[in-house]
């Protein structure tokens, strides 16, 4: 059974200035890791943001804002800038990892190699959303494989655009992990008015929301992107939600996280909001722009693409029905025209049957 644990009632309540939080490093600063090293400033921990581009690292220091990726956004006092990895690591207590997942696997090797024995009392939390392409792992099984003695974990996830969260707009989010005790000071080093964190124990179900979205928002900009409208897209997000909570079951997690905000919640959002860089993905290729045209245009990291390689092999495996990953597989990975693709998916494969079944 999940706990998703309200820390904070309602955002706009709280009124008092947080306590001061422990220090907690966070890699990679790209729009994600930037916002939500802001947030944890503006929550009261002292941050540290590093960065592998020394020059953007040093251009955000001197301007107190990330240019290249949230430009609108400044930085709290409390938010250090920091280019050099021992020094934002090695006595880190706390380390949150927003990198892409292609990178994660060689920040927790890196990690791993900095840190040694005090892997065992790190404090550790990632915000990547997808599975490692190569082996089909998602990032906790990477992490267990990787640092076992580390004993907390815990992914931060749900429906979140890192320009809104840079912005200070109301938003609400999920950390699960297997040890709560973890969970709950993570998503308190989170919490402000206007950011509420819950947490939840379901690992499996938290990834999986995260990682299939973003294969599933591809083929939302694909249906929006060749004029089919909002019933068809709604079909897509619905029967999509279904196939995500299937390969979800068959892979151990729980019904309910589904519903949730990592599952139904990004889910939605993604697939409705141009600030989609997998939604506009797929529009881009529905007006006819190849993936790596599409890719140039966007300019940060479209992790749809591998995820719906990833998914569609995963639920091949695990002999699981995704009929929309199956389509959006063809068009990423096997060059199937967009048109062909959605117009057998939404004639053909989700046109008969149990709705329930
Ligand atoms: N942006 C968003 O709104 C949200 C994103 N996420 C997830 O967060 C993760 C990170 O995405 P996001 O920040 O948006 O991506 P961006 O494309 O905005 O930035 C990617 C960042 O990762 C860095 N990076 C890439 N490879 C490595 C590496 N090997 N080692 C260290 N750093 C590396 C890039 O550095 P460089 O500039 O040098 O290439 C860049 O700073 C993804 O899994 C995404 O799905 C989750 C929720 C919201
Ligand atoms: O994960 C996200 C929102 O929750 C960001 O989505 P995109 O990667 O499609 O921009």
């Amino acid at each position: 059974m999940s706990i998703e644990t309200t820390v904070a009632d309602a955002g706009d309540q709280i009124t008092t200035m947080p306590e001061q939080m422990p220090a907690i490093t966070v890699i990679g600063a790209g729009s994600w890791g930037t916002a939500l090293a802001i947030q944890l400033a503006r929550a009261g921990s002292v941050v540290t943001l590093w960065g592998r581009d020394r020059d953007l690292m040093s251009q955000m220091q001197q301007q107190r804002l990330n240019e290249r990726y949230l430009p609108a956004c400044s930085f709290p006092d409390n938010l250090k800038v920091e280019a050099d990895w021992d020094r934002a690591v090695a006595d880190a207590q706390r380390i949150l990892v927003s990198v892409p997942s292609h990178a994660f696997r060689a920040v927790l090797e890196q990690l791993a190699s900095t840190l040694g024995e005090r892997v065992a009392t790190l404090e550790l939390a990632w915000a990547t959303k997808g599975f490692e392409l190569s082996t089909g792992l998602l990032p906790h099984q990477l992490a267990h494989k990787l640092l076992p003695e580390c004993n907390n974990y815990a992914v931060v996830s749900g429906p979140t655009f890192a320009l809104e969260v840079g912005a200070g707009l109301p938003t609400a989010i999920t950390v699960a992990g297997s040890n709560p005790e973890w969970s709950m000071r993570m998503a308190s080093a989170l919490r402000t008015k206007n950011f509420i964190a819950y947490t939840s124990e379901d690992m499996v179900g938290v990834e999986i929301g995260g990682a299939v979205k973003n294969a599933l928002a591809i083929g939302a900009g694909l249906s929006d992107g060749l004029g089919f409208g909002a019933n068809a897209r709604i079909a897509m997000i619905n029967r999509g939600l279904r196939e995500l909570s299937r390969l979800g079951l068959a892979m151990g997690a729980e019904a309910e996280t589904f519903v949730g905000l990592a599952g139904m919640g990004d889910l939605v959002l993604t697939c409705t909001d141009d600030q989609s860089r997998n939604r506009r993905m797929g529009l881009a290729l529905a007006s006819g722009k190849s993936i790596d045209e599409a890719a140039e245009e966007i300019g940060q990291v479209v992790e749809g693409i591998g995820a719906a390689r990833a998914v569609y092999e995963q639920a091949k495996r695990l002999n699981v029905r995704m009929p929309i990953i199956e389509q959006i597989y063809r068009v990423v990975v096997e060059g199937v025209a967009p048109r062909d693709a959605v117009e057998a998916l939404l004639s053909r494969e989700l046109g008969a049957g149990k709705e329930h079944g």
